[in-house]
């Protein structure tokens, strides 16, 4: 069963279950016995190969593989419409389709960061707030330039950085392949589409399993309860604004979306 055919809503249910999860097996392992194996086994350590691409780096990875499935949008709607006999389509309006369409997913990116940039904003002033710091002695509100500088984000509540971010982006590439498996159904065009394509989609599917495992090790081994709670939460910022909020409103929609 291929999970981006399920509905947006159900995949949406995938981040709390894998937190729900990971709470009750942190809850069963002892604390020795997870000190224990985060100090022997390397893919739960903060410095793993997997962390430091996937996590640390998730933002490049994120815009690879949304900028692939962007543009297969793009490309099969707008292809789609070539299908159509000329006289109902003419030239103009399948350049207008891709002109539209390549709106549609700036302005979702646009929104992405934007949105990321108030939750981490969020996260990291509570933390300082409540006592947190880099150190050490580092004058830096950011996590993110904490650890480039090398420095310990020390002190405060920290809520999950792992657990916003990722399910963030988790989620807006699963929505959006759930819009490219529901569209090509539709159109019946799965017999068209060549075997790249296939595979590139499985790689997109693959990293969506990375981030799931690396979001379990977060929920079993890292932070407190109400740090992982409040950071799925927040991983669901990007979704509500980008695949509810301005879908809702007609206006904004016709203003910032394609169709
Ligand atoms: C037409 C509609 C447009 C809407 C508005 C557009 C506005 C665009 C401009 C946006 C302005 C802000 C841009 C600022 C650029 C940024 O800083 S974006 C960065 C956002 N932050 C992230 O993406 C965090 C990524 N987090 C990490 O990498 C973390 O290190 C981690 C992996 C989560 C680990 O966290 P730790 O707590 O450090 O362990
Ligand atoms: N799945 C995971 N694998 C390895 N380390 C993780 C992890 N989830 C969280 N961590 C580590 O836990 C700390 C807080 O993570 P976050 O706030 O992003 O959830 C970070 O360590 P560092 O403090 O050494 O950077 C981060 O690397």
């Amino acid at each position: 069963m291929k999970l981006s055919l399920l509905p947006p809503l159900i995949i949406s249910l995938i981040y709390p279950c894998i937190l729900f999860l990971g709470l009750f097996l942190s809850a069963v392992i002892s604390d020795e016995t997870k000190s224990y194996q985060k100090d022997r086994i390397y893919l739960l350590r903060s410095s793993n190969i997997i962390n430091e691409i996937f996590a640390y780096n998730g933002n490049l990875v994120w815009f690879i593989l949304f900028s692939f499935v962007a543009s297969l949008q793009i490309y099969i709607r707008s292809h789609t419409f070539i299908l159509l006999p000329h006289d109902i389509v003419d030239v103009d309006s399948k350049e207008n389709v891709r002109a539209k369409l390549l709106k549609e997913y700036m302005v979702k990116f646009l929104l992405k960061v934007f949105i990321l940039f108030v939750c981490f904003l969020i996260i990291d002033n509570i933390f300082i707030l409540t006592g947190g710091s880099c150190a050490p002695g580092g004058a830096t509100r950011s996590a993110e330039q904490c650890k480039a500088l090398g420095g310990d984000w020390l002190g405060g509540f920290d809520i999950s950085g792992h657990f916003c971010f990722l399910t963030n982006i988790s989620l807006i590439l699963w929505i959006e392949l759930h819009h490219y498996s529901k569209y090509t159904e539709e159109e019946e065009l799965q017999s068209r589409i060549n075997k790249w394509i296939k595979r590139s989609l499985i790689v997109v599917e693959v990293v969506l399993y990375i981030w799931m495992f690396l979001l379990l090790v977060t929920s079993i081994y890292y932070h407190t309860i109400l740090e992982k709670i409040l950071g799925c939460i927040m991983g669901y910022a990007c979704p509500l604004v980008m695949y509810w909020l301005i879908p809702n409103q007609p206006r904004m929609k016709s203003l910032l979306y394609a169709f």
